[in-house]
């Protein structure tokens, strides 16, 4: 199978480099070009623009940082739209709002062409292992197509439907991620303030209930505060806004999420977007000089 890759940071590096070990031929694009040339050296051809990628494959995947990056791609010169026609299909697996993968859909039907948003839960090691959980919606017959790249790039994938229900339940599952890694957080600085072993809180965090693999991947490292970037701070950030703007639409209250959201902004604010979401851990250390006024 052939398919074109628009977008090789952390999660689009791994995705098409699985792909090319699974024997798929890629043709990739990125829109800092020499972020190509690993992907080359393991096998895949390059195309110079998103048009060139959609000209020459018949399915192509795109994994772009936030919506004006997926908006880009798709609308600009040079981009998805100009090569897009009936027979191909596209598939933004981007975390983005219900609303932006609405119109790079209706865009791509206009011009003929078949449409799926399938954004992953599944971090830089799951990319790795081709063991993400694949939220997929939009045309069935072009996801059952695509079914053997998802059989590679994850360990399950779902059908939910109409377009934007894959990026909706995306935003649900990572806006109660941001807000579990904020209440972590506050958990590590509170056994610190409190004359305890962090080691020792980890240990036994992790023979209870609340047990996952996120506390335990990421808590031995933040307890030395290193936050080597797996999922970026800014894109944890991004998420928690677009969750929040789907909670104003459909007048949910959240409380919690609102005020991990706070704790990603202040982390934005001191320069520590590019690190891991856990970095997060920084900000809710420092003292709420509020809290004194
Ligand atoms: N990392 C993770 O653990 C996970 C991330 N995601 C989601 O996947 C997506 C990608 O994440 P990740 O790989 O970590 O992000 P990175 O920041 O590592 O990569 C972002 C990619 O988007 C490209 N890009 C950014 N802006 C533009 C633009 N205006 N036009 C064209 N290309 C652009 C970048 O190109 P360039 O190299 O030129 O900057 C790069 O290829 C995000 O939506 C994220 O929320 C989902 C699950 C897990
Ligand atoms: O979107 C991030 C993830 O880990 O899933």
């Amino acid at each position: 199978m052939e398919v074109g890759f628009l977008g090789l940071g952390i999660m689009g590096k791994a995705m098409s480099l699985n792909l090319l070990r699974h024997g798929f031929k890629v043709t990739v694009w990125n829109r800092t070009l020499s972020r190509c040339d690993e992907l080359v050296e393991h096998g895949a051809s390059v195309g110079e623009t998103p048009a060139a990628v959609i000209k020459k494959c018949k399915y192509t995947i795109a994994m772009l940082s936030d919506p004006s990056a997926a908006l880009s791609v798709v609308f600009d010169k040079d981009g998805v739209l100009e090569e897009i026609c009936s027979g191909k299909g596209y598939i933004d697996m981007s975390t983005v709002d219900a609303d932006t993968s609405s119109k790079i859909s209706e865009a791509i039907t206009e011009k003929g062409g078949y449409f799926l948003e399938a954004p992953v839960s599944g971090s830089k090691k799951p990319a790795e292992d081709g063991q993400l959980v694949i939220l997929a919606a939009g045309v069935k017959a072009l996801y059952d197509e695509v079914i053997p790249a998802f059989d590679v790039l994850g360990k399950k994938s779902f059908f939910l439907g109409k377009v934007g229900n894959g990026a909706k339940m995306k935003l649900v599952v990572n806006m109660i991620m941001g807000s579990m890694m904020n209440a972590f957080s506050e958990g590590l600085v509170l056994a610190e303030r409190s004359g305890l072993s962090q080691q020792t809180l980890l240990d036994i965090v992790d023979l209870g209930g609340i047990a996952n693999p996120m506390f335990k991947q990421k808590g031995p490292a933040m307890i030395q505060s290193k936050f080597p970037p797996a999922f970026p701070l800014k894109h944890q950030q991004k998420d928690m806004r677009l969750a929040l703007a789907l909670g104003d639409e459909n007048a949910v209250s959240m409380p919690v999420a609102a005020a991990a959201n706070e704790a990603f902004k202040k982390a934005r604010s001191l320069g520590l977007g590019d690190n891991d979401f856990s970095a997060v851990y920084e900000a809710v250390k420092i003292p709420d000089c509020s809290a004194d006024a």
